[in-house]
């Protein structure tokens, strides 16, 4: 029996987990999971699965939760603390990290030192701090197995092969929403047509993010991290039909695909059976009814967070930092509705620019870089609005 700590199991990818453990009740346990906000539906999950310990957002949210569980012995915890309390649970072998943004950092970090495996959702952790991560993980001997679809897709793609075998990794992007518009069309988008994704259900952030093409932005960085590539080695084509989840090339020219219907349970599932593969009851993918694959090229000046991401690789340090930072910023800030769409990539790239870059951070010294490109975009949208 596994034992699972699922950090963010209200969200898109939590839920998804809960399904895939609910279909193996005999492979997982659940021992944590937490929620930021929605204590309704983290009610309901405790009282199906009966974790040892839960997290929420605040005290507030906690006593509120805790007075709703009576005599259901679960602990309640909140906070940062909290978060970082349920990945490292003793009780728990693996933490899908399944919150959404850079404050999947410090709980996965203190996971890993708790030699606890990684089942990665939360790419804004790799984006940020990457090489701390990875390093930390090569330290501890734990595995970190990704549940991106795309890097799902390649880490299968290389199983059995090393890094000397690769020639590059072909990440596949859907296009999102907005695919084949010009800039002038893109001027006044309105959220519920950026959140309008045209083949995954996903959570707000990253929704936006796929429509903007930061999405694969950050994804070139986490492929960067996750297997140890260098910038040259990581392309990415526009796939509208979402079959190829994404692709390696090697060095014998021969290229290797992981493709399926675009289900997340899939790669979810992966992550918590590796390396076993066992049975499910999802869609079977039917190519004739499928019928065309097409590939085209990103349009990179219609959508130039693509370029941000790689400018920020290139150059390295604290950028990639700042880029999530700011980033995260501007889709909350286009989400509630008070920047235009490409006030997105104008501010971050403009964060980019005024960022003073350093190497070789700390943790410490990556949370101080987040703050500062935090503040510079909140100055810079206050201005503009
Ligand atoms: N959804 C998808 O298909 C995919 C997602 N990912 C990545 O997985 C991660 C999660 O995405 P997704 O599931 O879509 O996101 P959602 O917004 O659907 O869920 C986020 C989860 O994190 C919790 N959360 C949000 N903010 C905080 C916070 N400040 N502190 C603690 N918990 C918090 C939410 O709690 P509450 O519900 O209470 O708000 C929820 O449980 C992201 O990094 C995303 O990029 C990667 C590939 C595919
Ligand atoms: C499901 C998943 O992994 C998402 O990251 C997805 O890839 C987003 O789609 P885009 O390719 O449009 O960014
Ligand atoms: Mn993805």
């Amino acid at each position: 029996m596994k034992c699972i700590s699922i950090l963010g199991s209200t969200g898109s990818i939590g839920t998804q987990t809960l399904d895939v453990v609910r279909n193996n009740k005999e492979k997982f346990n659940i021992v944590g999971l937490s929620a930021n906000n929605n204590i309704d539906l983290l009610e309901k999950q405790i009282k199906e699965f009966h974790p040892v310990a839960v997290s929420v957002m605040n005290e507030k949210k906690a006593l509120e939760l805790k007075k709703r569980l009576g005599n259901i012995k679960t602990k309640v915890f909140y906070g940062l603390d909290g978060l970082t309390t349920i990945a490292t649970l003793e009780a728990s072998d693996l933490i899908v990290t399944a919150v959404v943004g850079m404050i999947g950092l410090i709980p996965t970090i203190e996971a890993i030192k708790c030699k606890k495996d990684i089942a990665l959702a939360n790419k804004e952790t790799l984006v940020t701090a990457g090489e701390i991560v990875m390093k930390e993980a090569k330290r501890n001997n734990v595995a970190i197995l990704p549940v991106d679809s795309e890097h799902s897709a390649i880490f299968q793609c290389l199983m059995g092969y090393t890094l000397k075998d690769i020639r590059r990794i072909i990440l596949t992007a859907s296009g999102g929403p907005f695919r084949g518009y010009k800039k002038a069309q893109l001027q006044d988008v309105t959220v519920k047509e950026a959140l309008n994704h045209p083949k995954w259900n996903m959570g707000k952030k990253i929704s936006i993010d796929s429509a903007t093409l930061m999405n694969k932005g950050l994804e070139i960085i986490e492929a960067k991290w996750l297997f140890d590539l260098s910038l040259d080695q990581i392309d990415v084509v526009i796939h509208p039909q979402s079959i190829i989840h994404s692709m390696v090339e090697y060095k014998d020219s021969s290229v290797i695909a992981q493709m399926g219907y675009p289900d997340m349970r899939v790669p979810i599932q992966f992550a918590l059976t590796y390396p076993s593969r066992t049975k499910n009851n999802y869609k079977k993918l039917n190519l004739l009814e499928v019928a065309t694959l097409t590939f085209e090229k990103p349009d990179r000046d219609t959508f130039p967070c693509l370029n941000l991401a790689y400018e920020a690789l290139r150059i390295g340090g604290s950028l990639p930092t700042v880029l999530n930072a700011a980033n995260e910023e501007l889709v909350a800030l286009f989400i509630q509705q008070r920047i235009g769409f490409y006030d997105i990539p104008r501010i971050v790239e403009l964060a980019l620019e005024k960022h003073d870059v350093q190497y070789e951070l700390t943790i410490d010294e990556i949370i101080q870089m987040d703050r500062w490109a935090r503040n510079f975009v909140k100055k810079i949208s206050f201005k503009a609005v």
